[in-house]
């Protein structure tokens, strides 16, 4: 079953008097575990589907479908937590509050889903450590580096359990090791936890790192036909 699945997609925003399609009938299916480049020109539609897909935007028709449930027909407040429990979203710029030390970035993005904090600590202290910032994880943005903070980020992203992992342009700010580092922690988390990740670059020379490529444009989405890491369009 794909942990993400958009079918026949549209979502179209008034443009005068018309209609723009920012997603023009998009098909996209990703396994669990499987980490799918998302490319394309500006404007051409890419953001879109990761609101989408992150059920921040409701599409003006087509499906999507989240660990096998249609969310078509769900309340905002189902929504919420649909996405609080499954939709780990990692944004380009890491937003990190300058106050709280890393620990406390991952606790308080849970602080209000009632779980207990003992639980949400040891968890957050994991978290730190797949990243590979389990000696940081008491320091605060400013101590940190850039490609550190992305790290924290994607932590953060991992504290619901997510089944389904969205990741826009993880690496625009990072020099070039840094960014393959990112990259590599992407795929490796892509395969411990297996969520079905996708990820918008600019960066395609770290595409082979991904199971697939899907590429955008004005609003249609091109993906290779079924792969063996199981995308399909
Ligand atoms: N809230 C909005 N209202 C109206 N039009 C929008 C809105 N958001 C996006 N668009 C339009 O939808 C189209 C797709 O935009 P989108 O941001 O998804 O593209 P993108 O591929 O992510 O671009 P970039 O790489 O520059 O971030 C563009 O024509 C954009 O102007």
């Amino acid at each position: 079953m794909p942990a993400l699945h958009l079918v026949n997609v549209t979502l179209e925003y008034p443009d005068g008097e018309s209609t723009l399609k920012a997603l023009d009938g998009v098909n996209l299916r990703v396994d669990p575990g499987s980490f799918c480049g998302l490319v394309g020109p500006s404007g051409s539609g890419k953001s879109s589907l990761l609101a989408v897909a992150a059920t921040l935007v409701r599409p003006s028709s087509g499906i999507v479908s989240i660990d096998g449930t249609d969310t078509t027909g769900l309340t905002d407040a189902e929504l919420t937590s649909l996405r609080r429990e499954k939709i780990g979203v990692v944004f380009q710029q890491p937003n990190l509050l300058p106050s709280l030390t890393a620990v406390e970035q991952l606790i308080i993005s849970h602080h209000f889903s009632g779980k207990p904090a003992a639980a949400a600590r040891r968890r957050a202290a994991e978290l730190l450590d797949v990243v590979g910032l389990g000696p940081s994880l008491n320091k605060r943005p400013h101590q940190l580096s850039g490609g550190q903070r992305q790290r924290v980020n994607i932590a953060r992203a991992l504290m619901g359990q997510p089944r389904v992992l969205l990741v826009d342009e993880p690496t625009a700010a990072l020099d070039h090791e840094r960014s393959q580092e990112i990259v590599q922690l992407l795929r490796r988390v892509t395969d411990e936890f297996e969520t079905a990740t996708v990820m918008v670059t600019h960066d395609t020379e770290f595409l082979p790192l991904t199971d697939s490529v899907a590429t955008m444009r004005d609003g249609r989405l091109s993906v290779p036909a079924l792969t063996e890491a199981g995308i399909k369009g």
